[in-house]
């Protein structure tokens, strides 16, 4: 079985992207994103990515974004893809993946297995769906919360394309959602955090270190 890929979300120093570097991350993620306690600007994304190897591939998440917010995104150089986290149309998401030439992964918010069916509508427009958990009306976030969907909505579903999952996963619950799913990507936040928007080094090692070993 191949080894997992793993995405660190929310980082915003460069001790904790050292951390998630040699914890084995294949991904970094950056919140671009003003209401989220994560939040890094441009320059601070340039800055935090550099720090990874040039195999790290570094994601820019992003919720419903102006065409000029990624125009400064896509000018620091310094993303491999942008996740889009906010409620991007498929022909939205087709636009900014033809016009910025980056990769491209739409977030799918879960709740029933409706949703998980509404993501076949972006196959071929995006180049990862993320399934995480739908965060409540009115909520602060619509990512980034530690909450958690019903894994088993999707035992057995045929995504189509590459795939990963991601909402309240931590070291104590990471090897059943891998065993449940069959994820081939994990992605955290809150789970490897010490409060919100401050990653825990320790914590960014051991949740790798449970992934790896699924
Ligand atoms: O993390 C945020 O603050 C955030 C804000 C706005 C949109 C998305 C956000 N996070 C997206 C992620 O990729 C998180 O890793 C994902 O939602 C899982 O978060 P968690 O449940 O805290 O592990």
């Amino acid at each position: 079985m191949s080894r997992l890929a793993i995405k660190i979300c929310g980082l915003s120093t460069a001790d904790t992207v050292g951390a998630a570097v040699r914890a084995g991350a294949s991904h970094i993620g950056f919140v671009h994103f003003l209401k989220s306690p994560r939040h890094v600007d441009a320059d601070q994304i340039r800055a935090l990515a550099a720090i990874a190897p040039a195999d790290v591939e570094r994601v820019g998440v992003v919720v419903d974004p102006t065409d000029e917010m990624l125009d400064e995104l896509a000018a620091t150089g310094a993303l491999t893809a942008l996740q889009l986290h906010g409620k991007e149309s498929v022909q939205r998401a087709a636009a900014i993946r033809h016009r910025f030439g980056l990769s491209v992964w739409k977030a799918i918010s879960v709740k029933t297995r409706v949703d998980i069916d509404a993501a076949n509508a972006y196959a071929g427009a995006v180049d990862r769906l993320l399934f995480d958990a739908k965060t409540p009306d009115g909520a602060a976030l619509p990512g980034g919360m530690g909450l958690r969907f019903d894994w088993t909505l999707l035992r057995g579903v045929a995504v189509p394309g590459p795939w990963g999952l991601s909402g309240g996963l931590s070291v104590d619950n990471v090897a059943e959602a891998v065993r449940i799913t069959g994820a081939p990507l994990i992605d955290v936040s809150s789970g490897v955090e010490s409060a919100p928007g401050i990653k825990d080094m320790d914590k960014i090692a051991t949740f790798c270190k449970a992934v790896l070993q699924c």
